[in-house]
């Protein structure tokens, strides 16, 4: 199990009092599997990625990835961890304007103190086929090719999680579910354990399991 929430409870300052996002929440996410998170705004799933992501540590629970209690480490080796072991896709692919594909990705590996990633950068943008676009920077990529490039980024590391926000709120259908398929692709292939947060329902075929959040609690889980 490469990432699990256990009994997680976060809340917010709110006025005078907390608000809770998330309600004593558990959650297995099994490697080599694609888990759809939907609910309606506010419900928590945004809260539930930033947790997992070691973004946000909650107020109660256990966060484990890859084995690793990440409320038992501190900042820098939490840090470390993030770095190494969870791939993050944000909804806009903030991608260094200066860089060409390849360089996004080498960034990733030169971070986490492992060499060049020259030959694994081009794997990798081979995988999401984009091999011929190397040498491209952002603004000669169309969107659907930046969100790919963002996707090869996050696993530059071969994370253990790869946790996916909206991916394509800024795609038209077409191009979205390209990238959905990818994202199955790439997680059975790589054993990532994934989490697609989604509000688009045309995805959750593409998912192994589909949980809903609402008022911060798991309200239902079912194959996708
Ligand atoms: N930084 C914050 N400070 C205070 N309250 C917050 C903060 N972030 C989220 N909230 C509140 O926590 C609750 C859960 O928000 P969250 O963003 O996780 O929901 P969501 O399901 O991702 O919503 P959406 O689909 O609109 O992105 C909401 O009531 C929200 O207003």
């Amino acid at each position: 199990m490469s990432l699990h929430l256990v009994d997680v409870t976060l809340t917010y300052p709110d006025g005078d009092g907390r608000l809770t996002a998330l309600d004593d929440m558990s959650l297995e996410v099994p490697q080599g599997g694609l888990t759809a998170v939907v609910g309606p705004s506010g419900s928590g799933k945004s809260s539930l990625l930033a947790v997992a992501a070691t973004l946000v540590a909650p107020d109660r629970g256990r966060v484990v990835v890859a084995g690793t209690d990440t409320g038992t480490l501190d900042r820098a080796d939490r840090a470390a961890l993030r770095r190494e072991r969870i791939g993050i896709v944000f909804q806009q692919p903030n991608l260094l304007p200066s860089l060409t594909a390849a360089e996004q990705l080498r960034v990733m590996a030169h971070l986490a103190g492992r060499g060049h990633g020259e030959r694994r950068a081009m794997e990798l943008l081979d995988a999401v086929g984009l091999a011929d676009l190397a040498r491209r920077r952002p603004h000669q990529l169309s969107g659907g090719q930046r969100q790919r490039v963002n996707i090869a980024r996050a696993l530059m590391n071969d994370p253990a999680v790869l946790l996916v926000d909206e991916p394509t709120s800024a795609l038209d259908h077409e191009r979205g579910a390209a990238v959905l398929d990818l994202l199955a692709v790439l997680t059975r292939e790589r054993g990532t354990a994934t989490v697609l947060v989604t509000h688009d329902r045309a995805h959750l075929e593409r998912a192994d399991r589909t949980v809903t959040v609402r008022d911060g609690r798991l309200s239902a889980a079912g194959s996708g």
